[in-house]
C-alpha cells in the first residue's frame, strides 16, 4: 500500500505540529545565523519548514541531496521544525564520537516511549527505563549472548525452508511465491522465536495466532510515523482517530499487542528460559511496573527486533537473486557449508573472515536500502562544536535538535556508480573497514543499533539457507511498471523490485510493497 498525496500532507502537518510542540517544550535557543536556512529567501521562513516536511515525506533522497549540494554540511529547517540536518560524513562522525554529556539522545528516546509505545511518563521520568531497561538490552544483545537466539532463529527458518520445499514438490518442479511476503514472514517468525521463544502465541495463554500477531504488528508499524509525530499522544483527540484509518488501525493494533505481551509476561513467559527478554521482564516485575506497562516495554523491544531486519532480508534477496555475481556467491556459500562444522553458529557467521563476498553484498544492500537518522539534543551551554572535519562547520546552539542523515553518505558518494549495487564494494578486510565508515544503516555513536550483530548473522543465515536450497526467478511479466522500481547492478544489468513505500524517512530499512512474484525450483544438488 502506498501513501496518498493527501496522507503525506497530513504527515507533513503532523510533523510540523510535533516539531512546534517539541520546540516549545525544549525551549530551543535562537538559531545559528551562520547555518544556512532551508527554503526560498523571498518567502516567510516557515514556508521552508513546510516544504522540507513535504519533501522528506515524498522525495527524501533528492531532498537530502539538494540540502547537501545547495547548503553544505548542515542545513537549518526553520520554525516550527527548528532542527539542524547534518548530511556530511565527517560531521556525522564527529557527532557519533561525542559522548552523551555533550549531545544527548535519551529525551528523544523517552518522547518516543511515550508517543509511540504509550509508556507512562511516570515510568521513564523515574529514569527506570534509562537506567535499568536500556542497559539490560545492551547487555543481552552483546556478542557473547547471541548463540542461543541465533540457533532458535535458524531452527525456525529451517522449518519454513522445508515447508517451501514441500510446496515445490507438490506443485511438480516449480512453485510460485510472493518473495517479499515469504521472506518477510520467515525472518519475522524466526526473530520472534529467537528473542521471545517458541510459545509466544501458544493457545494456553494467547488469544492470538502467530499470523494475527504479525498482522497486528504490521498495522502498528504502519502507523509508527504518525504515532511518532505525537498525534495519538494528545495532539488529536481519540474521538477523531476514526477519521484517519491508518492511525486508528495502528492505535487499536498497539492495544492488542500490549495486551498480548502483558498476558504472556503474566503467564511467566512460556517457552522462554533465558535471554534478554527474560532479563527485562524480571527487572520490570521486580520494580513492580505492572502488567500493562510491562506489555508496553516488551512491545518496544519487539518493535526494535522486527522493524528492520525482515525488510533488510527482502532487499538482500531481491538483489542476490538478480545479480550477475550470483554464481560466485553460491560458490562461496557451498564451500562454507562443505568446509565448516557449524556453518550457522553465531561464532562462525559473525567472524570477520568468513563469507567475505556475502558480507560485502549485505553491507552494499544496507547502504542502498536504509534511511537511518540519528537524533541528538545539544547539551553544552556553549553549543556543539564539530571536531576533525575537513572544512570548518559552524557550531550548533545549546538545546538545538540535530538530525544526522546517514541515509547514504552523500559526500562520499560522488562517484557515478554510487547508485549501483556493487556486491564486491566492501569485500575483504579493507572493504569491511570502509563499510563500517560508510554504511550507516545502524546509526551510530551513543544511539547505535544494539541488535546489529544479531541482525547481520540472521541475514547471512537466511540468505544461505534459501539460496543453497532453491533457484529463484522473478516472473517479469507479472510486474506492473507503475508499482515497480528498477534495480541497477554494477556492469549495467537491471533488475526489478516492488516500489519503496513512502513516509518513513529516517526510520531504517525502507519497506516495499508485499508483491514480488517469483518462481521457485529446487536447486540441483540440494536435498
Ligand atoms: C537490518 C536490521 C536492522 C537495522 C537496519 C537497524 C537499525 C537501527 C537504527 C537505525 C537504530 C537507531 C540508531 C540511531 O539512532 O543512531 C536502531 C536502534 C536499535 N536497534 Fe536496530 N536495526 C536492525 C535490527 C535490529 C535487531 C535484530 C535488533 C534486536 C533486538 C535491534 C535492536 C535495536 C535496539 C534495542 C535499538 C535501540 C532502540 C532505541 O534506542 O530506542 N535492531 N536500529
Amino acid at each position: 500500500m502506498t501513501w496518498s498525496q493527501q496522507e503525506l500532507l497530513y504527515i507533513g502537518s503532523a510533523l510540523l505540529a510535533f516539531a512546534a510542540w517539541f520546540s516549545l517544550r525544549s525551549r530551543s535557543s535562537a538559531p545559528s545565523s551562520a547555518v544556512p536556512s532551508y527554503g526560498p529567501r523571498y518567502l516567510p521562513s516557515f514556508v521552508g519548514s513546510i516544504l522540507a516536511a513535504y519533501r522528506l515525506g515524498t522525495d527524501e533522497e533528492n531532498f537530502l541531496l539538494d540540502c547537501h549540494t545547495r547548503y553544505g554540511p548542515i542545513t537549518y529547517l526553520p520554525w516550527p521544525l527548528c532542527q539542524y540536518l547534518v548530511t556530511d560524513g565527517a560531521a556525522i562522525q564527529s557527532i557519533y564520537n561525542t559522548p552523551s554529556k555533550s549531545l544527548v539522545f535519551s529525551p528523544i528516546r523517552n518522547d518516543m516511549n511515550y508517543t509511540v509505545f504509550n509508556i507512562a511518563p511516570a515510568i521513564f521520568s523515574s529514569r527506570f527505563i534509562e537506567e535499568r531497561i536500556f542497559p539490560a538490552h545492551a547487555k543481552g544483545l552483546a556478542r557473547g549472548q547471541l548463540a542461543t537466539p541465533l540457533e532458535r532463529f535458524v531452527t525456525s527458518v529451517e522449518g519454513r525452508v522445508a515447508a517451501l520445499g514441500e510446496k515445490v514438490e507438490k506443485a511438480g518442479t516449480s512453485a510460485e511465491i510472493e518473495l517479499v511476503d515469504v521472506v518477510n514472514e520467515m525472518v519475522f517468525e524466526g526473530a520472534s522465536d529467537a528473542l521471545f521463544g517458541t510459545e509466544l502465541c501458544s493457545p494456553s495463554h494467547s488469544d492470538l495466532t502467530r499470523a494475527q500477531l504479525r498482522e497486528a504488528f504490521i498495522d502498528f508499524d504502519a502507523s509508527f510515523p504518525l504515532l511518532a509525530s505525537g498525534l495519538a499522544a494528545g495532539l488529536l483527540p481519540a474521538s477523531l482517530h476514526r477519521f484517519w484509518p491508518k492511525l486508528d488501525k495502528g492505535v487499536k493494533a498497539r492495544g492488542v499487542l500490549i495486551e498480548h505481551f502483558a498476558k504472556w509476561a503474566r503467564a511467566g513467559l512460556p517457552g522462554l528460559e533465558e535471554g534478554v527478554t527474560k532479563d527485562i521482564v524480571e527487572i520490570g516485575m521486580n520494580a513492580q511496573v505492572g502488567d500493562e506497562e510491562m506489555g508496553k516495554i516488551l512491545l518496544g523491544s519487539f518493535w526494535a527486533l522486527q522493524a528492520n531486519a525482515p525488510f533488510a532480508a527482502v532487499h538482500h534477496l531481491l538483489y542476490l537473486t538478480q545479480t550477475p555475481l550470483l554464481p560466485s556467491i553460491l560458490k562461496e556459500m557451498d564451500e562454507h557449508l562443505s568446509t565448516t562444522s557449524e556453518p550457522y553458529s553465531f561464532a562462525t557467521l559473525s567472524s570477520s573472515t568468513t563469507l567475505p563476498l556475502l558480507t560485502s553484498t549485505l553491507y552494499e544492500t544496507l547502504r542502498l536500502s536504509a534511511s537511518s537518522f540519528s537524533i541528538r539534543l545539544v547539551k553544552d551551554r556553549e553549543g556543539y562544536v564539530f571536531t576533525n572535519t575537513p572544512h570548518a562547520i559552524p557550531p550548533i546552539p545549546y538545546h538545538s535538535r540535530i538530525i544526522c542523515c546517514a541515509t547514504r553518505l552523500l559526500d562520499v558518494e560522488e562517484d557515478e556508480d554510487s547508485a549501483e549495487w556493487d556486491g564486491e564494494r566492501f569485500e575483504g578486510e579493507e572493504g569491511r573497514r570502509k563499510a563500517l565508515k560508510e554504511v550507516r544503516a545502524f546509526g551510530g555513536g551513543i544511539s547505535v543499533c544494539e541488535g546489529r550483530q544479531l541482525a547481520m548473522a540472521k541475514l547471512k543465515a537466511v540468505s544461505i539457507m534459501l539460496l543453497t536450497t532453491f533457484s529463484f526467478s522473478p516472473i517479469l511479466s507479472r510486474y506492473n511498471p507503475k508499482e515497480t522500481r528498477e534495480l541497477r547492478f554494477k556492469g549495467g544489468k537491471k533488475g526489478v523490485s516492488p516500489k519503496t513505500l513512502l513516509g518513513r524517512a529516517g526510520m531504517g530499512v525502507r519497506q516495499v510493497a508485499m508483491k514480488a512474484p517469483y518462481t521457485l525450483e529446487k536447486r540441483s544438488g540440494s536435498a
